[in-house]
């Protein structure tokens, strides 16, 4: 049984008439890689900007490694490390001087510092790199200095805020790869993500967010128990068609694009017979599709009476 490194008791946060956080609550077991995902604005910045001590929450307790961070904010800030959504590189230094700087920042000896930088750029791919102006880089290569950075002074929590978002898919798989080297070495590493894919890929814990809380959480494997596999999407002309299909096969409408979405094993077999149901009450779909699921279908499937039922 892992410890909790990262302790959360029902935080609320708003900005003028906005509620962005209203009762969050979790934990994070040490040495694990933890993903809250949540859609565009759903409050993951703010919650890992009070985790980090940058932004105050309005009432909730965080603890952080036992260290209540509003009695030890400075004693917190030592055990973690921060990237954000945005490189916070200099883009007119090289990378091996971005380092430099930063090392310098954490008062070390020079010795050190120049130890400490080869071995990070080593580490996360950078050498030839090294010495070529960051405003060069792509936009992994910054992520990943970023993050090299972030880590010049061995932190044991390490939050990164949607580590991949506008990355091309080579360089997203680069950085999962990298994120997954990182847990290896036992830190723990606490990250905001708008994909499934992505959390499902890197965590042991998946926390989901709507309306300012955790609506669901669980391993990868609880989450798509509970939504299915894939998903079948019934397109209609007519919103009255698609309300008897609905009613028919139970799945979850959309009423602005008329369609239905239901689960499916994939099987042909079974779109035949949800064919023929339809068929034999006068309905035809105006198309059909197989799809992954997605963070909507999750949401949806949350908020619905069936997966109440079912959840994890
Ligand atoms: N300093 C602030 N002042 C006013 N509103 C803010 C402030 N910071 C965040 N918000 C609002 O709080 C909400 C949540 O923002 P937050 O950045 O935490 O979401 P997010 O889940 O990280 O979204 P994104 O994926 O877009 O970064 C948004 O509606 C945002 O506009």
């Amino acid at each position: 049984m892992h410890d909790s490194v990262i302790s959360v008791l029902d935080l609320k946060k708003s900005y003028g008439a906005h509620t962005v956080l209203d009762g969050l609550s979790f934990e994070v077991a040490r040495g694990t890689i933890f993903a809250l995902l949540g859609e565009n604005g759903s409050g993951k910045t703010t919650t890992i900007r009070i985790l980090s001590t940058l932004t105050m929450a309005d009432h909730g307790s965080v603890r952080i490694a036992g260290l209540d961070i509003n009695h030890a904010p400075n004693d917190v800030k030592k055990l973690i490390s921060l990237t954000g959504q945005y490189a916070s590189v200099d883009e007119l230094l090289t990378g091996e001087e971005n380092l430099f700087i930063m090392g310098r920042l954490n008062h070390l000896a020079s010795k050190k510092v120049k130890e400490r930088t080869r071995e990070l750029l080593e580490q996360f791919d950078l050498v030839d790199a090294a010495k070529k102006l960051v405003k060069t880089y792509s936009g992994g290569m910054r992520r990943r200095l970023d993050i090299a950075i972030s880590l010049f002074s061995n932190p044991e929590i390490i939050f990164l805020d949607e580590p991949t978002t506008g990355l091309d898919p080579r360089s997203r798989k680069n950085m999962w790869d990298l994120i997954q080297q990182l847990a290896k070495t036992g830190v723990t590493i606490f990250l905001t993500t708008q994909y499934l894919e992505e959390a499902d890929q890197l965590a042991d814990e998946i926390a989901i967010m709507n309306g300012g809380r955790i609506v669901q959480k669980g391993t990868a494997e609880d989450l798509k128990r509970m939504i299915g596999n894939e998903k079948v999407e019934l397109g209609f002309n007519q919103l009255g068609y698609l309300e008897k299909a609905n009613h028919l096969l139970q799945g979850q409408m959309d009423t602005t694009s008329l369609t239905l979405s239901l689960n499916t094993k994939g099987q042909t077999e079974e779109l035949r017979n949800l064919l023929n149901v339809l068929h034999e009450h006068g309905i035809e779909p105006t198309s059909v599709e197989f799809r992954k699921p997605t963070l909507d279908d999750v949401f949806l499937s949350i908020t619905s009476p069936a997966a109440e039922r079912s959840a994890v």
